[in-house]
């Protein structure tokens, strides 16, 4: 059985009912995605992305304001050399160098301090805005659960709140002052070659179509090149994370070979497709050089034959000159930035696209359950995944308030799929579970969490503190609350290790035996203090020390509590108030520990093997 634990807590809850959504043939068929994630169209993306921006649209004024001020006081120093060109020479008067350094240096120094203002106010706009993607990105797909997640790429949805958003962050810090900055140079510069003689304006023009040109070369081919350029990216990331995560079975079953391989073509298919873009950005980039060295030398001949017939200053054609360079940068770095702004467009319709993945309506509550608090209810359920061989048939299951259902069963007996559907975390094909006669499936995550909690076959410690990792749940909760749980659950060795509560674990941290990360996701279930809690843990080998630790642990939790137990050692189920035995998905018998005995079916059959003869 896959693992269910959507919030990495260790804790199966209600926001894997989603999950089951997907698998329910008709209900939200959209949800199902397979390889990698979807992704979303460009309005769906302006759809998201604006009401971000608008929340902080002062920032965007004021970008777009000192982007004007700088772009103007760039004008400052083509004329005046053009202007020392036409006054300097046969003068013995060297002020007007001073007057003009002056000029240029008052006007570089309010460019520069528009530039850093607008810098400045630019980071105030785009990071929140990114910050705030990627946790709408993280928000969908815990929202969305596991199974659903389980179906695409891990590392895709790294990517794209990773790379992505490093990618969409980097293009708008860049992108946004550049473009500002550029389109005003581009007008202002415009205006001021036109000023200085018609002419001159003129065969500046004659640049227009030839960079129109470039950009009709360049903008069809540059959008599919990046977009495979970042799923190549996804792809890579995909690769490496599995080959990571999966060192332990790769080495296992002797393939470390042949994923090396597959990591290896991944990355290879990624750097080929990165030196193509590099050789298309080049040749753009020729072709604008192409057209500015061109217009450059019709601009001086132009200028040369104007002067010669006097009709024109060599200052005023050092000025055009000068304007029309200016224009190289901002149009090169329009070109180079449209890469950027394809680059980043496309980064955010992949994230935009996990963000508007639909997670189905579930507004109902759970709060009026109470004096029917526990009572959980399974009518008719039946269920395959995706339309296979059923895996539960027809079952019919009531959990009364404090009363404690162990549940044993062969192999695929489906004993995890019935906890699951329990949990709310499996929308089950056909019938319903319902608490206090509300369908799981219509309720909402959080208010389910608060009631049913599950602890799967995989439990997940957190790359922080013991404290942290027990009132996950409850955030809120104070040390104390914490010390009594682990207490609860007998986790007194704790104590013993150099930080108690606060030592690290997890990822890097001190590592944990799988009983003792069992009892922290217990203390977790004690913490969040639910209903009913659901079982399905199978971690201590029978008749040892920490089976029985753990068999304690779980005791402890689900006294005063409806528990739903999948036992996979008899020992969890002898003490149960009643006993289901689970074949192909039916339930075969039901009964306590005794009764079963005295009927002599599958379950004292299965009792004899495991106490030896009782
Ligand atoms: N995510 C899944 N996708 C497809 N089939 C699944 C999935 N999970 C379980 N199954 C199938 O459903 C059937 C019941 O599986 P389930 O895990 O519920 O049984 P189980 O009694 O809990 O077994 P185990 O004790 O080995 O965990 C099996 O045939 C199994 O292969």
């Amino acid at each position: 059985m896959s693992s269910t634990d959507t919030s990495g807590t260790g804790i199966s809850t209600a926001t894997h009912t989603e999950t089951g959504a997907a698998e329910a043939p008709g209900a939200a068929g959209a949800l199902v995605t397979t390889g990698t994630l979807p992704l979303a169209s460009g309005r769906e993306s302006l759809a998201v992305l604006w009401p971000l921006l608008k929340e902080r649209r002062g920032y965007l004024l004021l970008v777009c304001l000192t982007g004007l001020v700088a772009s103007v006081a760039g004008l400052v120093a083509p004329w005046v050399i053009g202007w020392l060109v036409d006054v300097l020479p046969g003068s013995q008067d060297y002020a007007a160098v001073w007057v003009g350094a002056g000029a240029i240096a008052a006007a570089g120094i309010v460019g520069a301090a528009c530039t850093w203002a607008g810098q400045a106010w630019l980071a105030q706009l785009t990071e929140p805005t990114v910050a705030r993607l990627r946790e709408m990105v993280m928000d969908r797909s815990l929202r969305l659960g596991a199974a659903q997640m389980e179906t695409t790429e891990t590392g895709d949805l790294v990517s794209r709140v990773a790379e992505d958003a490093r990618e969409i962050s980097q293009a708008a810090t860049a992108v946004v002052p550049l473009v500002v900055q550029s389109l005003f140079t581009v007008i202002v510069s415009g205006v001021g070659l036109a000023t200085v003689d018609w002419r001159l304006g003129l065969v500046g023009l004659v640049a227009l179509p030839m960079y129109w040109t470039t950009l009709r070369w360049y903008l069809p081919r540059s959008g599919p090149i990046y977009a495979a350029e970042r799923a190549a990216f996804g792809t890579r990331a995909s690769r490496l994370l599995g080959g990571i995560t999966g060192s332990r079975t790769l080495h296992a079953f002797d393939a470390q070979d042949s994923e090396l391989d597959r990591i290896t073509g991944a990355s290879g298919r990624a750097r080929d497709l990165s030196i193509r873009v590099f050789y298309f950005v080049t040749r753009a980039f020729s072709r604008n050089n192409r057209a500015e060295v061109t217009v450059l030398g019709l601009l001086l001949v132009v200028g040369f034959v104007l002067v010669d017939a006097g009709t024109l200053t060599a200052g005023a054609v050092t000025t055009a000159a000068l304007l029309f360079h200016r224009l190289f940068n901002p149009i090169g770095a329009l070109v180079g930035m449209v890469d950027q702004v394809q680059s980043a467009g496309a980064s955010l319709v992949r994230m935009v696209g996990v963000i508007t993945m639909p997670v189905p309506e579930r507004t109902a509550t759970l709060e009026s359950a109470t004096d029917q608090h526990g009572a959980l209810d399974l009518s008719g359920v039946s269920h395959s995944y995706g339309g296979g061989a059923p895996a539960l048939i027809d079952v019919d299951l009531t959990v009364a308030p404090g009363e404690v259902v162990a549940v044993v069963g062969s192999t695929g007996a489906g004993k995890s799929t019935l906890a699951l559907v329990a949990a709310g975390s499996v929308v089950p094909t056909h019938g319903s579970a319902r608490m206090g006669g509300v369908p799981l499936a219509d309720v909402d995550p959080l208010a389910l969490r608060q009631h049913i909690t599950m602890v799967s076959q995989e439990v997940h410690s957190f790359a922080t503190t013991i404290a942290e990792n027990v009132r996950a749940p409850r955030p809120e909760a104070g040390l104390a609350e914490v010390r009594a749980a682990l207490q609860t659950v007998g986790a007194d060795w704790v104590d013993d290790l150099p930080d108690g509560v606060d030592t690290v674990i997890g990822e890097g941290g001190h590592p944990l035996d799988p009983m003792q990360a069992q009892m922290i996701a217990l203390a977790r279930v004690e913490l969040a203090d639910p209903d009913v809690v659901i079982l399905d843990e199978a971690t201590a080998e029978a008749g040892s020390a920490g089976a029985r630790r753990l068999d304690s642990a779980a005791a402890a939790v689900l006294k005063d509590r409806a528990g739903l137990v999948v036992a996979h050692r008899l020992s969890q189920a002898a003490t149960a108030d009643r006993i289901l035995v689970m074949d192909h998905g039916r339930i075969v018998e039901s009964g306590t520990h005794q009764e079963l005995l005295r009927s002599e079916g599958r379950y004292a059959e299965l009792s004899r093997a495991w106490f030896g003869g009782v």
